[in-house]
């Protein structure tokens, strides 16, 4: 099954477009976990199992993880997104971008160390650093696009032959890069002009759509921007929002986590909806 498959699937069983981001921060972890040596497993285990019937996708963010050399906890928490919730698909964030002989093992660090379905990666140097992902062609390779940051202006909107250059990666990914169907774009919630300016140069391509909750960004002009024509097509990601939506001594995290991933959820669905 291809990860876009698996994407569809999840999307329909779970009637979610939303996903859930694992970026584990120890300072914001509540009291009990703190000083318990796997306590990046514990918590990402737990909201995992609060959220995994409300999610289309899990999106751990490899710095979380690697600052702290916790890599082997990454590992298994991968290992058991795919023993547990083998339907939801692991979108590993590393935003890589290197040349293809260095591409090919970050490749093999996300595929075969990890396991994820999809990998984010940077296209500044070119299909030649995107293209070595392409050999695992059952998995996704989500490209960097209009992110959701305020300095992403900084190069997206610089003008190339009279547009910007984040709909020109838009258009070369969906019309050139995508040989297999394995492509998909990052576009920001907090830009949702340019959500709708891609999605009407993409198709039905999936975007995954970080920038709601801790960010800001408006669910609904988020949503209605970037369905598609089916009313689903995105992966609209939350981190912090879920992550940490109890204070930290008061209600219980993982129920916490739960609450606002369906409130998430929800507003996701009426507004795709409506
Ligand atoms: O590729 C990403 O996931 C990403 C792209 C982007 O443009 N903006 C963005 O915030 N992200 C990631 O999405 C997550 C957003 O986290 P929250 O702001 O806490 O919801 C972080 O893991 C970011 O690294």
């Amino acid at each position: 099954m291809t990860f876009i498959d698996k994407l569809s699937a999840a999307w329909t069983r779970n009637d979610s477009l939303l996903c859930v981001g694992l970026d584990p921060d120890l300072a914001r972890f509540p009291a009990h976990l703190q000083g318990q040596p796997d306590a990046i497993v514990q918590f990402c285990k737990a909201i995992i199992d609060a959220t995994a019937d409300l999610a289309c996708a899990f999106k751990p963010q490899i710095a979380y993880f690697a600052a702290l050399g916790a890599e082997d906890q990454l590992e298994q928490i991968c290992a058991y997104l795919r023993n547990h919730y083998p339907h939801i698909p692991i979108v590993l964030d590393a935003k890589r971008g290197d040349i293809g002989a260095t591409a090919h093992q970050y490749a093999r660090e996300a595929f075969e160390r990890y396991g994820a379905d999809a990998v984010t990666v940077n296209p500044y140097m070119g299909f030649d650093s995107v293209e070595p992902y392409l050999e695992w062609a059952d998995r996704g390779v989500i490209v960097l696009c209009r992110t959701s940051n305020a300095g992403g202006s900084d190069l997206q909107f610089l003008d190339v032959g009279g547009r910007p250059l984040y709909q020109h990666v838009a258009q070369l990914v969906a019309e050139k890069w995508n040989r297999n169907g394995q492509l998909a774009l990052v576009v920001g919630a907090t830009f949702p002009d340019e959500i709708a300016q891609v999605r009407k140069l993409v198709g039905d391509m999936p975007l995954l759509i970080p920038g709601v909750g801790a960010q800001g960004g408006d669910v609904e002009a988020t949503v209605k921007a970037g369905r598609s024509a089916d009313g689903a097509g995105m992966m609209i990601n939350s981190s912090r929002a879920i992550l940490y939506a109890a204070p930290q001594d008061g209600e219980d995290f993982a129920a916490a986590a739960r609450r606002v991933a369906q409130e998430t959820r929800d507003a996701i669905n009426v507004a795709r909806r409506g």
